[in-house]
């Protein structure tokens, strides 16, 4: 899954430094902090409206940052170029997308291109493309529209798209929205699979209870940091109910905000 890149020896995938952005005058996110090391698991929770997606964005170098720094593999986030080695499933179908008239084996393909010796695919460039649907359970799909798809579908083609590319880190927004819970289940089952191969995983999810079970660290964001350490820590701090401004209802099965 590491691909044929080395240059960036073992640093951190991303590092971001008193990071700070906003829409308009006040910041939405403020001071922030954080490191995400190879192999690692990260989880990021947070209210409604806390900045999570934002600072995704900023370490991807999708927003100029007011002030502080993003780095992307070693990167400057904003000037960072090998996109390939960053797989991103975004939270909302982009207009791009609903206008796509492409099959799911061509999305994943796309993952490819960068791999592609003077730009032509290769048999093996296929072969790997089918690997990565396989991975992720679609390969049923691979002659369906991307726009013909359910949401918990889509987020698999971009995951595929990212394993088709030998993306490095995979940065997933609030990628169970809409998804039964059955399916929320099989989801999280597939990025474990995916962690224990050697995937770095940054995820945004709104399930609190979900990212405790299967993330190895946890960022609890409200504009600032209010957490960042181990899950099953996290659980038993008073973090949650300062950041979520309420009390937090511990109970079998979950975490209701
Ligand atoms: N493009 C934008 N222009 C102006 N304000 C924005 C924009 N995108 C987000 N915001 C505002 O910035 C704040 C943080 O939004 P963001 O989407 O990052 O939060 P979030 O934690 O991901 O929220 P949610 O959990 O509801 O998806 C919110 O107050 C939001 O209204």
């Amino acid at each position: 899954m590491s691909g044929s890149h080395t240059g960036d020896g073992d640093g951190p995938l991303v590092e971001a430094r008193d990071l700070t952005f906003g829409y308009a005058a006040s910041p939405v996110v403020e001071d922030v902090d954080l490191r995400v090391e190879r192999g690692e698991y990260v989880g990021i929770v947070g209210p409604n409206g806390s900045g999570k997606s934002t600072l995704l964005r900023l370490l991807l170098g999708l927003h100029e940052a007011d002030s502080g720094s993003a780095e992307l593999l070693g990167h400057p986030a904003r000037a960072f170029a090998e996109r390939e080695r960053v797989g991103y499933v975004a939270q909302d179908v982009t207009e791009d997308e609903k206008r796509m008239p492409i099959t799911v084996s061509e999305v994943v393909l796309m993952g490819r291109f960068p791999h592609a010796g003077f730009g032509r695919v290769t048999a093996a460039d296929r072969e790997h493309a089918r690997e990565a649907l396989r991975t992720v359970g679609i390969e049923h799909l691979a002659d369906r529209k991307i726009t013909a798809l359910s949401g918990g579908q889509r987020q698999r083609t971009y995951i595929a798209r990212a394993l088709a590319g030998e993306a490095e880190l995979l940065v997933l927004d609030e990628p169970t929205v809409g998804v039964d819970a059955e399916s929320v289940d099989a989801f999280f089952d597939l990025l474990d699979g995916l962690v224990a191969d050697g995937l770095t995983v940054l995820l945004v999810e709104h399930d609190i209870g979900a990212v405790i079970e299967h993330a190895s660290r946890v960022v609890c964001l409200n504009r600032e940091v209010y957490f960042d350490g181990d899950p099953t820590a996290f659980a038993e701090s008073d973090a949650l109910d300062r950041a979520y401004g309420t009390n937090v209802r511990r109970e079998e099965g979950g975490i209701v905000t």
